[in-house]
């Protein structure tokens, strides 16, 4: 996969479909790479579709933590600029979908539309944001585990298929990458800035979904007016890998509703 060598920084990234085609910019989670969206992108032939690996995540590379939000922003920001895109639909999940708010905030001319998945504008505490970068810090990410699944897949996780690749993703993430990223999560409260926001938004919801729970999502899309609501049955935190056919379903309606396809 080709990287895209920042002045300061290496991002892997992954550009598919027709060049001319409505762009999609695919942001991941805390813990997660780009092969996250990889079941979703078949069922989406017809956009041009920029995905990546953030800083301390994947192949791209790992500065010393702490990260700050509006640092990654700005990573996103530099790969939509070095790709020449324009007017994207940005579809984030979770910390990729804190990126997407605080992006669509920042540089309006470049969004055209949010998917705002499985996030919010604070997820979590302070406290349990420390208490888990303690943990990690000092055993590894396998310290975080096992708690993350099951806020991640619910009740049955150790059940889900989805299980062995989200253990593959995180237990491979460099831990100075997931405390960077992590602290960015903790620093943020985007209340305030994502109810400025005045454009299409998609906001998605798993049922089972432990770390953004359903009445979160709602309270999120009622933050933009026109936001769309759609609760996902039998999903989680990461629907996209949960149930892909049906994810594509919901984000293929959106483009069509708002003519980006
Ligand atoms: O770990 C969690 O509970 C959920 C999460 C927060 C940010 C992210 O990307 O995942």
């Amino acid at each position: 996969m080709p990287h895209v060598f920042l002045p300061d920084l290496r991002l892997n990234v992954q550009i598919e479909g027709p060049e001319t085609a409505p762009a999609l910019v695919l942001i991941h989670g805390l813990g997660g790479d780009l092969r996250l969206w990889d079941g979703l992108v078949k069922h989406l032939p017809h956009h041009r579709i920029l995905r990546m690996d953030l800083r301390g995540h994947g192949q791209s590379d790992t500065p010393e933590p702490p990260y700050k939000m509006g640092t990654m922003i700005r990573d996103v920001e530099r790969l939509i600029e070095h790709f020449g895109l324009k007017d994207a639909v940005v579809i984030g999940v979770s910390l990729g979908g804190m990126i997407a708010q605080g992006l669509a905030v920042k540089r309006l001319d470049l969004v055209r539309g949010l998917v705002l998945s499985n996030t919010a504008p604070r997820i979590g505490t302070v406290p349990q944001w420390q208490e888990r970068i303690a943990a990690v810090e000092t055993s590894g990410v396998g310290a975080i585990a096992e708690a993350s699944f099951q806020r991640w897949l619910g009740r049955a996780w150790r059940d889900n298929p989805a299980l062995p690749a989200l253990r593959d993703t995180l237990l491979a993430t460099n831990p100075k990458g997931w405390i960077g990223a992590a602290s960015a999560i903790s620093g943020t409260d985007f209340y305030e800035t994502t109810a400025t926001l005045r454009l299409p938004t998609l906001v998605i919801a798993g049922a089972n979904d432990g770390s953004t729970p359903p009445d979160l999502m709602r309270e999120t899309a009622d933050l933009i007016p026109g936001a769309r609501y759609q609760l996902m049955r039998r999903v989680g935190h990461l629907p996209m890998l949960e149930d892909p056919p049906a994810y594509a379903d919901l984000l293929n309606g959106f483009l069509t509703a708002i003519g980006h396809n």
